[in-house]
């Protein structure tokens, strides 16, 4: 170990030197979780001095209680963010906050002599912290590390016991009693309402494609096992469409994938803007998408393609003048026969196939043989 390691190890402040490296999510989220604790704690520290204060001016306590009070007060809100900021693990460094202020509060209901508002209020405060932070299990550990804190604090600080709470000291612990809540019930709040936007989010993506938008082919696939026990239950028209860009290949190789890339948005973008709102598009996986047109005949949904193919004919894309992007549609209509969806999607693969022996830029519809 050389000279530099040893000294950082040796460093209290520098409590990364103990702490194993994380991955980057847990890292970022300990860092949101310190980020979004500075500000109670600011807050809740300058409500507790003014509450302090109320008490210790009756308090016979030498000059450097205060000193140590305004450090606390107004450098250790700021101390402890750069400590869980610079920490390698800042959830568990943060965690070593909160047992600092909790130990402070023992100490401070020794100070107060156990005045019975103030050393109640701290108490709460520090227990709301707790057990918002990091459960049950750590609030009551916390309470446990108070009541001792206290009661050992007491035995070497000779602050004199007294529980009578004055009415001044009553209105300097008001700004503790109303705001200090309020702030932590608003920490929650905006917490739940990022937490929701996130589900919302992490939905989203897990359900659509990437590149165009439109539902993937497993939460597609979902969406079809659906419609075939509807349609079974119902004995109610659907159909199933599978589409696939021609030659897409040769168009990668000819253009670039960019411009492949560029054909699939703009087949998806026809797709939505010709279909109804009501059909459910999804991408099946590279130049390949399916429909599930519910409440629709097979005729219809020819006369749909058909629309699509002839749109295409006036489709260009930017670096590709020349480019005529085609495509080949397989229909199959729901049949009470089929004995499960994979059977129907199969159908409708036999179709696509027929249109691609076919000559291409064609629509088939699935025929039982
Ligand atoms: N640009 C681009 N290419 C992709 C993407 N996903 C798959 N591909 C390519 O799409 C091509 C798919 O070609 P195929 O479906 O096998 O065949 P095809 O050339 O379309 O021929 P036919 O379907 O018979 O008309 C492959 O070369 C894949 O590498 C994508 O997201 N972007």
């Amino acid at each position: 170990m050389n000279d530099e390691q040893t000294f950082s190890k040796w460093r209290l402040w520098d409590i990364s030197a103990r702490e194993k490296p994380l991955n980057d999510d847990k890292y970022r989220s300990g860092l949101r979780f310190a980020r979004r604790i500075w500000l109670p704690r600011t807050v809740g520290h300058f409500c507790c001095f003014i509450m302090f204060a109320g008490v210790l001016v009756d308090q016979a306590l030498p000059g450097w209680w205060w000193l140590a009070l305004v450090m606390y007060a107004f450098v250790w809100p700021h101390l402890a963010l750069q400590i869980a900021e610079r920490s390698s693990d800042p959830m568990t460094a943060e965690r070593r906050n909160l047992i600092i202020d909790t130990l402070m509060a023992g100490i401070g209901i020794a100070i107060m002599g156990g005045n019975a508002l103030p050393c109640l209020l701290l108490s709460m405060m520090i227990n709301m912290n707790n057990i918002g932070a990091f459960g049950v299990r750590f609030f009551a550990a916390g309470l446990m590390l108070q009541m001792m804190t206290a009661l050992m604090a007491m035995q070497f600080i000779d602050a004199p016991l007294n529980l009578t709470t004055t009415p001044l000291q009553f209105f300097l612990s008001l700004p503790t009693l109303i705001i200090y809540p309020a702030l932590f019930g608003f920490v929650c709040y905006r917490t739940a309402v990022n937490l929701a936007e996130h589900k919302r989010r992490h939905q989203l993506i897990s359900t659509r494609d990437g590149m165009t938008g439109v539902y993937n082919r497993r939460h597609w696939e979902q969406l079809l096992i659906i419609e075939y026990e509807n349609a079974l239950r119902y004995r109610r028209a659907s159909t199933l469409l599978l589409i696939d860009i021609d030659h897409f290949k040769q168009i990668n190789d000819t253009y670039g994938h960019d411009v492949g890339d560029k054909a699939i948005i703009a087949v998806t973008q026809y797709l939505q803007l010709t279909l109804r709102v009501s059909d459910v598009i999804g991408r099946f996986g590279g130049d390949e998408f399916a429909v599930i047109m519910s409440g629709t005949s097979p005729e219809s949904a020819v006369a749909a393609m058909d629309r699509i193919h002839e749109r295409l004919q006036n489709l260009r894309i930017e670096n590709a003048a020349s480019l005529n992007v085609q495509i080949s549609v397989g229909i199959a209509p729901f049949n009470t026969h089929m004995k499960d969806y994979q059977e129907w999607l199969k159908a409708a693969d036999m179709a696509l196939y027929q249109a691609k022996k076919a000559g291409r830029n064609r629509t088939e519809v699935y025929t039982v043989r």
